[in-house]
């Protein structure tokens, strides 16, 4: 049984990560922490998740947990994922990160320090069908080439801190290369006023944030006369839960180095 640390445990992702490492044969709840100040500090991270008693304390820190698992789930804040990062890199645990907002320099040092010292699952959405959805606008822009406008709308809950979303980001880039552009360059992610006409090359990505939307995503490739929109809606969250423990009991035997949903749902050929 792979031994798993939760960050962030009380947390709307982390209590569903909780249920489905609790769920999985191959994986064991052993540890879990949040904030310090966080008002769950110090209660039983089964019994917030509502699995029962699980005989796992809520911690203050990821110091206070370290020893006792090899692989740290982690869905909490940019800034808290950095420090993080640091401290799996000083005991050699292996990651999976879900938490989006990661700068490019973020990861940049999350690849680096992945390389020399853990291997490490990042991806900005770990449902399958969201990474299904990733290859099929790769494979759509591709065909359908500079004639099509791209355009991404996503849409999340109220409570959300990070926009547009990591998943939207990522089918901009998808989008992106299959049309050999940069998101970095072409990337649109306001409108407002008298703007002109769209350009030929740029990629739209736009946000809404209303209620209690559990995430979803569109992506649109508009030509003359027609459009396809390619979509993706969350029931729950559990497909993110559930696929964040599937990398989680994949990478403990993984070489060091930075991976993703790809590598782990066999996609990177596709
Ligand atoms: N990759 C995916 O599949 C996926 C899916 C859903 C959400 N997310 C991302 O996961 C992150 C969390 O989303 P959420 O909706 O669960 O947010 P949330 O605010 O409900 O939960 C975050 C939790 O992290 C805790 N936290 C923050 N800083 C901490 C620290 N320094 N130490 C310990 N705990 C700390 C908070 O107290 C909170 O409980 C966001 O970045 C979101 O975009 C990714
Ligand atoms: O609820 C969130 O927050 C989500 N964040 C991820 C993102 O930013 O893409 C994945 C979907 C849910």
């Amino acid at each position: 049984m792979t031994k798993v640390i939760v960050a962030g445990a009380t947390g709307r992702m982390g209590q569903r990560i909780c249920y489905m490492v609790h769920q999985h044969p191959d994986l064991t709840l052993a540890g879990a922490f949040e904030q310090p100040g966080n008002p769950n500090v110090g209660k039983d991270a089964g019994e917030i998740a509502g699995i029962g008693n699980a005989g796992v304390t809520i911690a203050d820190s990821l110091e206070a947990v370290i020893d006792q698992g090899e692989v740290i789930i982690d869905f909490t804040f940019h800034k808290a994922t950095m420090e993080f990062v640091k401290i799996a890199a000083k005991h050699g645990r292996a990651m999976v990160i879900g938490t989006t907002g990661l700068s490019a320099e973020n990861l940049t040092t999350l690849r680096d320090t992945a390389a020399e010292h853990f291997p490490c699952v990042q991806a900005p959405n770990m449902a399958v069908g969201v990474n299904v959805l990733f290859k099929l606008v790769e494979k759509a822009a591709a065909v359908l080439g500079d004639a099509y406008d791209v355009e991404i709308v996503e849409a999340h809950h109220r409570m959300k801190k990070d926009a547009p979303s990591g998943t939207a980001l990522k089918i901009g880039e998808m989008a992106a290369k299959g049309l050999g552009r940069d998101l970095a360059e072409v990337g649109v992610f306001e409108r407002n006023g008298i703007i002109g006409e769209r350009t030929d090359k740029e990629i739209g990505i736009q946000t809404i944030r209303a209620g209690d939307i559990v995430g979803e995503h569109t992506a649109y490739f508009a030509g003359p006369g027609e459009r396809i929109e390619i979509t993706h809606r969350a029931h729950s969250r559990d497909n993110f839960a559930g696929g964040a423990a599937k990398a989680a009991a994949w990478v403990v035997s993984q070489p060091k180095g930075l991976y993703t949903m790809f590598d782990v749902l066999g996609l990177a050929k596709f």
